[in-house]
């Protein structure tokens, strides 16, 4: 058996197997057994009513065991498409229905109503699951992975260091590494692509929040693997030379030995006593020499996966949000214009209190961002970074006359809300004044809710206006292609990045 199959690929099939045939045959005999009981656990799913009292929402499950995940995974690839792929739903099955997706029935709640329920339920009907895939490429120890108590110990120890006293001692930081960004990577530059640009600035403020790494090798090595494996998130499964998801694994593997180099050094440089004002109040000091309310430290191979997840969770969403920014401002002249009168406002202010001229910002001064805030915030309802999230049934759960049943998973998603043209008038249409109002509750959630809502929001939007600032003080810009598509890979994007031409303004 496995005769003509190059054991390689053998290997990766049936890992850790032996190379005796009564092995091979049980492996077989294993993965048919797993294969039939799926394949009738999904068949029993499109039939089951409990008891016959209450109908499985609406909706398709598709094909046996796939379901619809090459659909869905397709539609998510484009902006475009994935509106279509909901209106299509939405319009045959109403505002929440079932489908198949990565492996589990998968009920949709994609309005506000739904998110409401599924946000404020966590924990007594729901808990996280994200897929399997998923699960494997951010390890057994990440926040993401944990639930109940676990949970909500971890989920306090990490607020800790991303609350705003943490992100007042963090403003400083943030601004010097921009203004040295922006100097080394945009001065004397026509054209840049913008989104290369924001990746870049974004990778290096995460690195220097959670291990105080500089921009040099240790950084281009890891943004290298933390690429490849952001890749493969949302691919399929099959982990097998030649596929996304293959290199995503090896390249966690990679970021793992990373951080393990990282901490043994912070460790050493703790017990020298030689630790840099920056890394004593970065995250990973935190987490070496701040016990958790138990009194309990955080071992090591939890430091890690959460390392991890932070870069994953601070990255992506901040550089793909800010070079749509860009895009949106570039696209909207009016909207630059005001964003102008609010920063030379702001600097001419610092100017009369601030002998020195215009000294660093202050959160006083992030404060009077008002219409850059509006500007951000309108940029996340059109494209949310984050987009969607699981959670499983813990319990049968009767919603609105339906029963979701106990261990189906549920998929909470902003896009549709977002664009709803009940709450948002002209949905499709950037407008940063529909800001001067405070939406309906439950109808802009870009950063999620409930006990999971992010606990990133308060640095990032820190981060977010002080790039703002000193984009608008320092530079204008067009776009090189006005009609760039937005697509996602799994972020969303302008499909060429964003090239931009630049011209460095000396008014200021
Ligand atoms: C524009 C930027 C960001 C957006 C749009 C965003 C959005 C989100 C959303 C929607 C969730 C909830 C996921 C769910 O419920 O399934 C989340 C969770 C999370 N975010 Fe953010 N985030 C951003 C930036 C950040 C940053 C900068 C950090 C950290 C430095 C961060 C750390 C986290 C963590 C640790 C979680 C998991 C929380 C938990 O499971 O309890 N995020 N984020």
């Amino acid at each position: 058996m496995g005769d003509n199959i190059p054991p390689k690929i053998w290997n990766a099939l049936c890992p850790g197997s032996a190379e005796t045939s009564s092995i091979y045959t049980t492996t077989s005999i294993a993965i048919l057994i797993a294969t039939i009981l799926c394949l009738l656990w999904s068949v029993s799913s499109y039939f089951r009513t409990r008891d016959g009292k209450l109908p499985l929402p609406p909706g398709s499950f598709g094909l046996p065991v796939i379901g619809e995940t090459f659909d869905f995974l397709q539609a998510w690839q484009s902006d475009i498409q994935y509106r279509e792929w909901m209106r299509k739903k939405v319009e045959k099955y109403g505002e929440f229905f079932k489908s198949h997706l990565l492996g589990s029935p998968t009920v949709i709640m994609d309005h506000p109503a739904g998110n409401k329920f599924l946000f404020q339920n966590e924990g007594r009907l729901l808990e996280n699951n994200w897929p399997w895939q998923v699960r494997k490429l951010l390890g057994p120890d990440s926040i993401a992975m944990k639930v109940g108590e676990e949970h909500k110990v971890l989920r306090r120890h990490f607020g800790g260091f991303l609350e705003h006293a943490a992100v007042i001692r963090y403003l400083e930081g943030v601004e010097l590494s921009m203004l040295s960004h922006f100097e080394n990577h945009w001065d004397g530059k026509e054209q840049l692509v913008a989104l290369d640009m924001t990746k870049r600035f974004t990778f290096s403020t995460i690195c220097n929040l959670l291990v105080s790494l500089d921009e040099g090798s240790d950084m281009d090595e890891l943004r290298y693997e933390f690429v490849k494996w952001t890749h493969g998130m949302l691919k399929l499964p099959i982990n097998l030379p030649g596929f996304a998801y293959y290199s995503s694994m090896k390249a966690r593997k990679r970021i793992l030995q990373i951080l393990d180099r990282i901490v043994v050094q912070r460790k050493q440089e703790m017990a020298e006593g030689r630790m840099s004002d920056r890394a004593k109040v970065d995250v990973l000091s935190s987490l070496l020499t701040v016990p958790d309310e138990k009194g309990e430290f955080t071992s090591e191979s939890s430091i890690k996966d959460n390392l991890l997840l932070l870069l994953f969770a601070g990255y992506d969403t901040t550089s793909n949000a800010l070079a749509l920014i860009i895009y949106f401002i570039a696209k909207h002249p009016h909207v630059y214009s005001q964003l102008v009168q609010e920063h030379t406002s702001i600097i001419e202010r610092k100017r009369e209190s601030d002998d020195r001229g215009a000294g660093a910002l202050t959160m006083d001064d992030l404060s009077a961002m008002k219409y850059s805030w509006k500007v951000i915030q309108e940029t996340l309802r059109i494209q949310p970074p984050a987009a969607m999230g699981f959670r499983k049934a813990i319990t049968d759960i009767e919603y609105n006359g339906y029963l979701i049943p106990k261990g189906w998973r549920l998929m909470w998603s902003n896009q549709r809300a977002h664009d709803d043209p009940r709450f948002f008038q002209d949905p499709l249409t950037f407008d940063p004044s529909r800001w001067d109002k405070t939406p309906t509750p439950f109808t802009f959630i870009p950063f999620g809710g409930g006990p999971r809502h992010c606990p990133g929001y308060e640095f990032v939007k820190m981060e977010m206006l002080v790039f703002l600032h000193h984009l608008i003080k320092k530079y204008q810009w067009t776009l090189v292609d006005p009609h760039e598509r937005i697509v996602r890979d799994p972020f969303p994007r302008t499909e060429k990045r964003t090239p931009i031409k630049v011209t460095k303004i000396t008014s200021f």
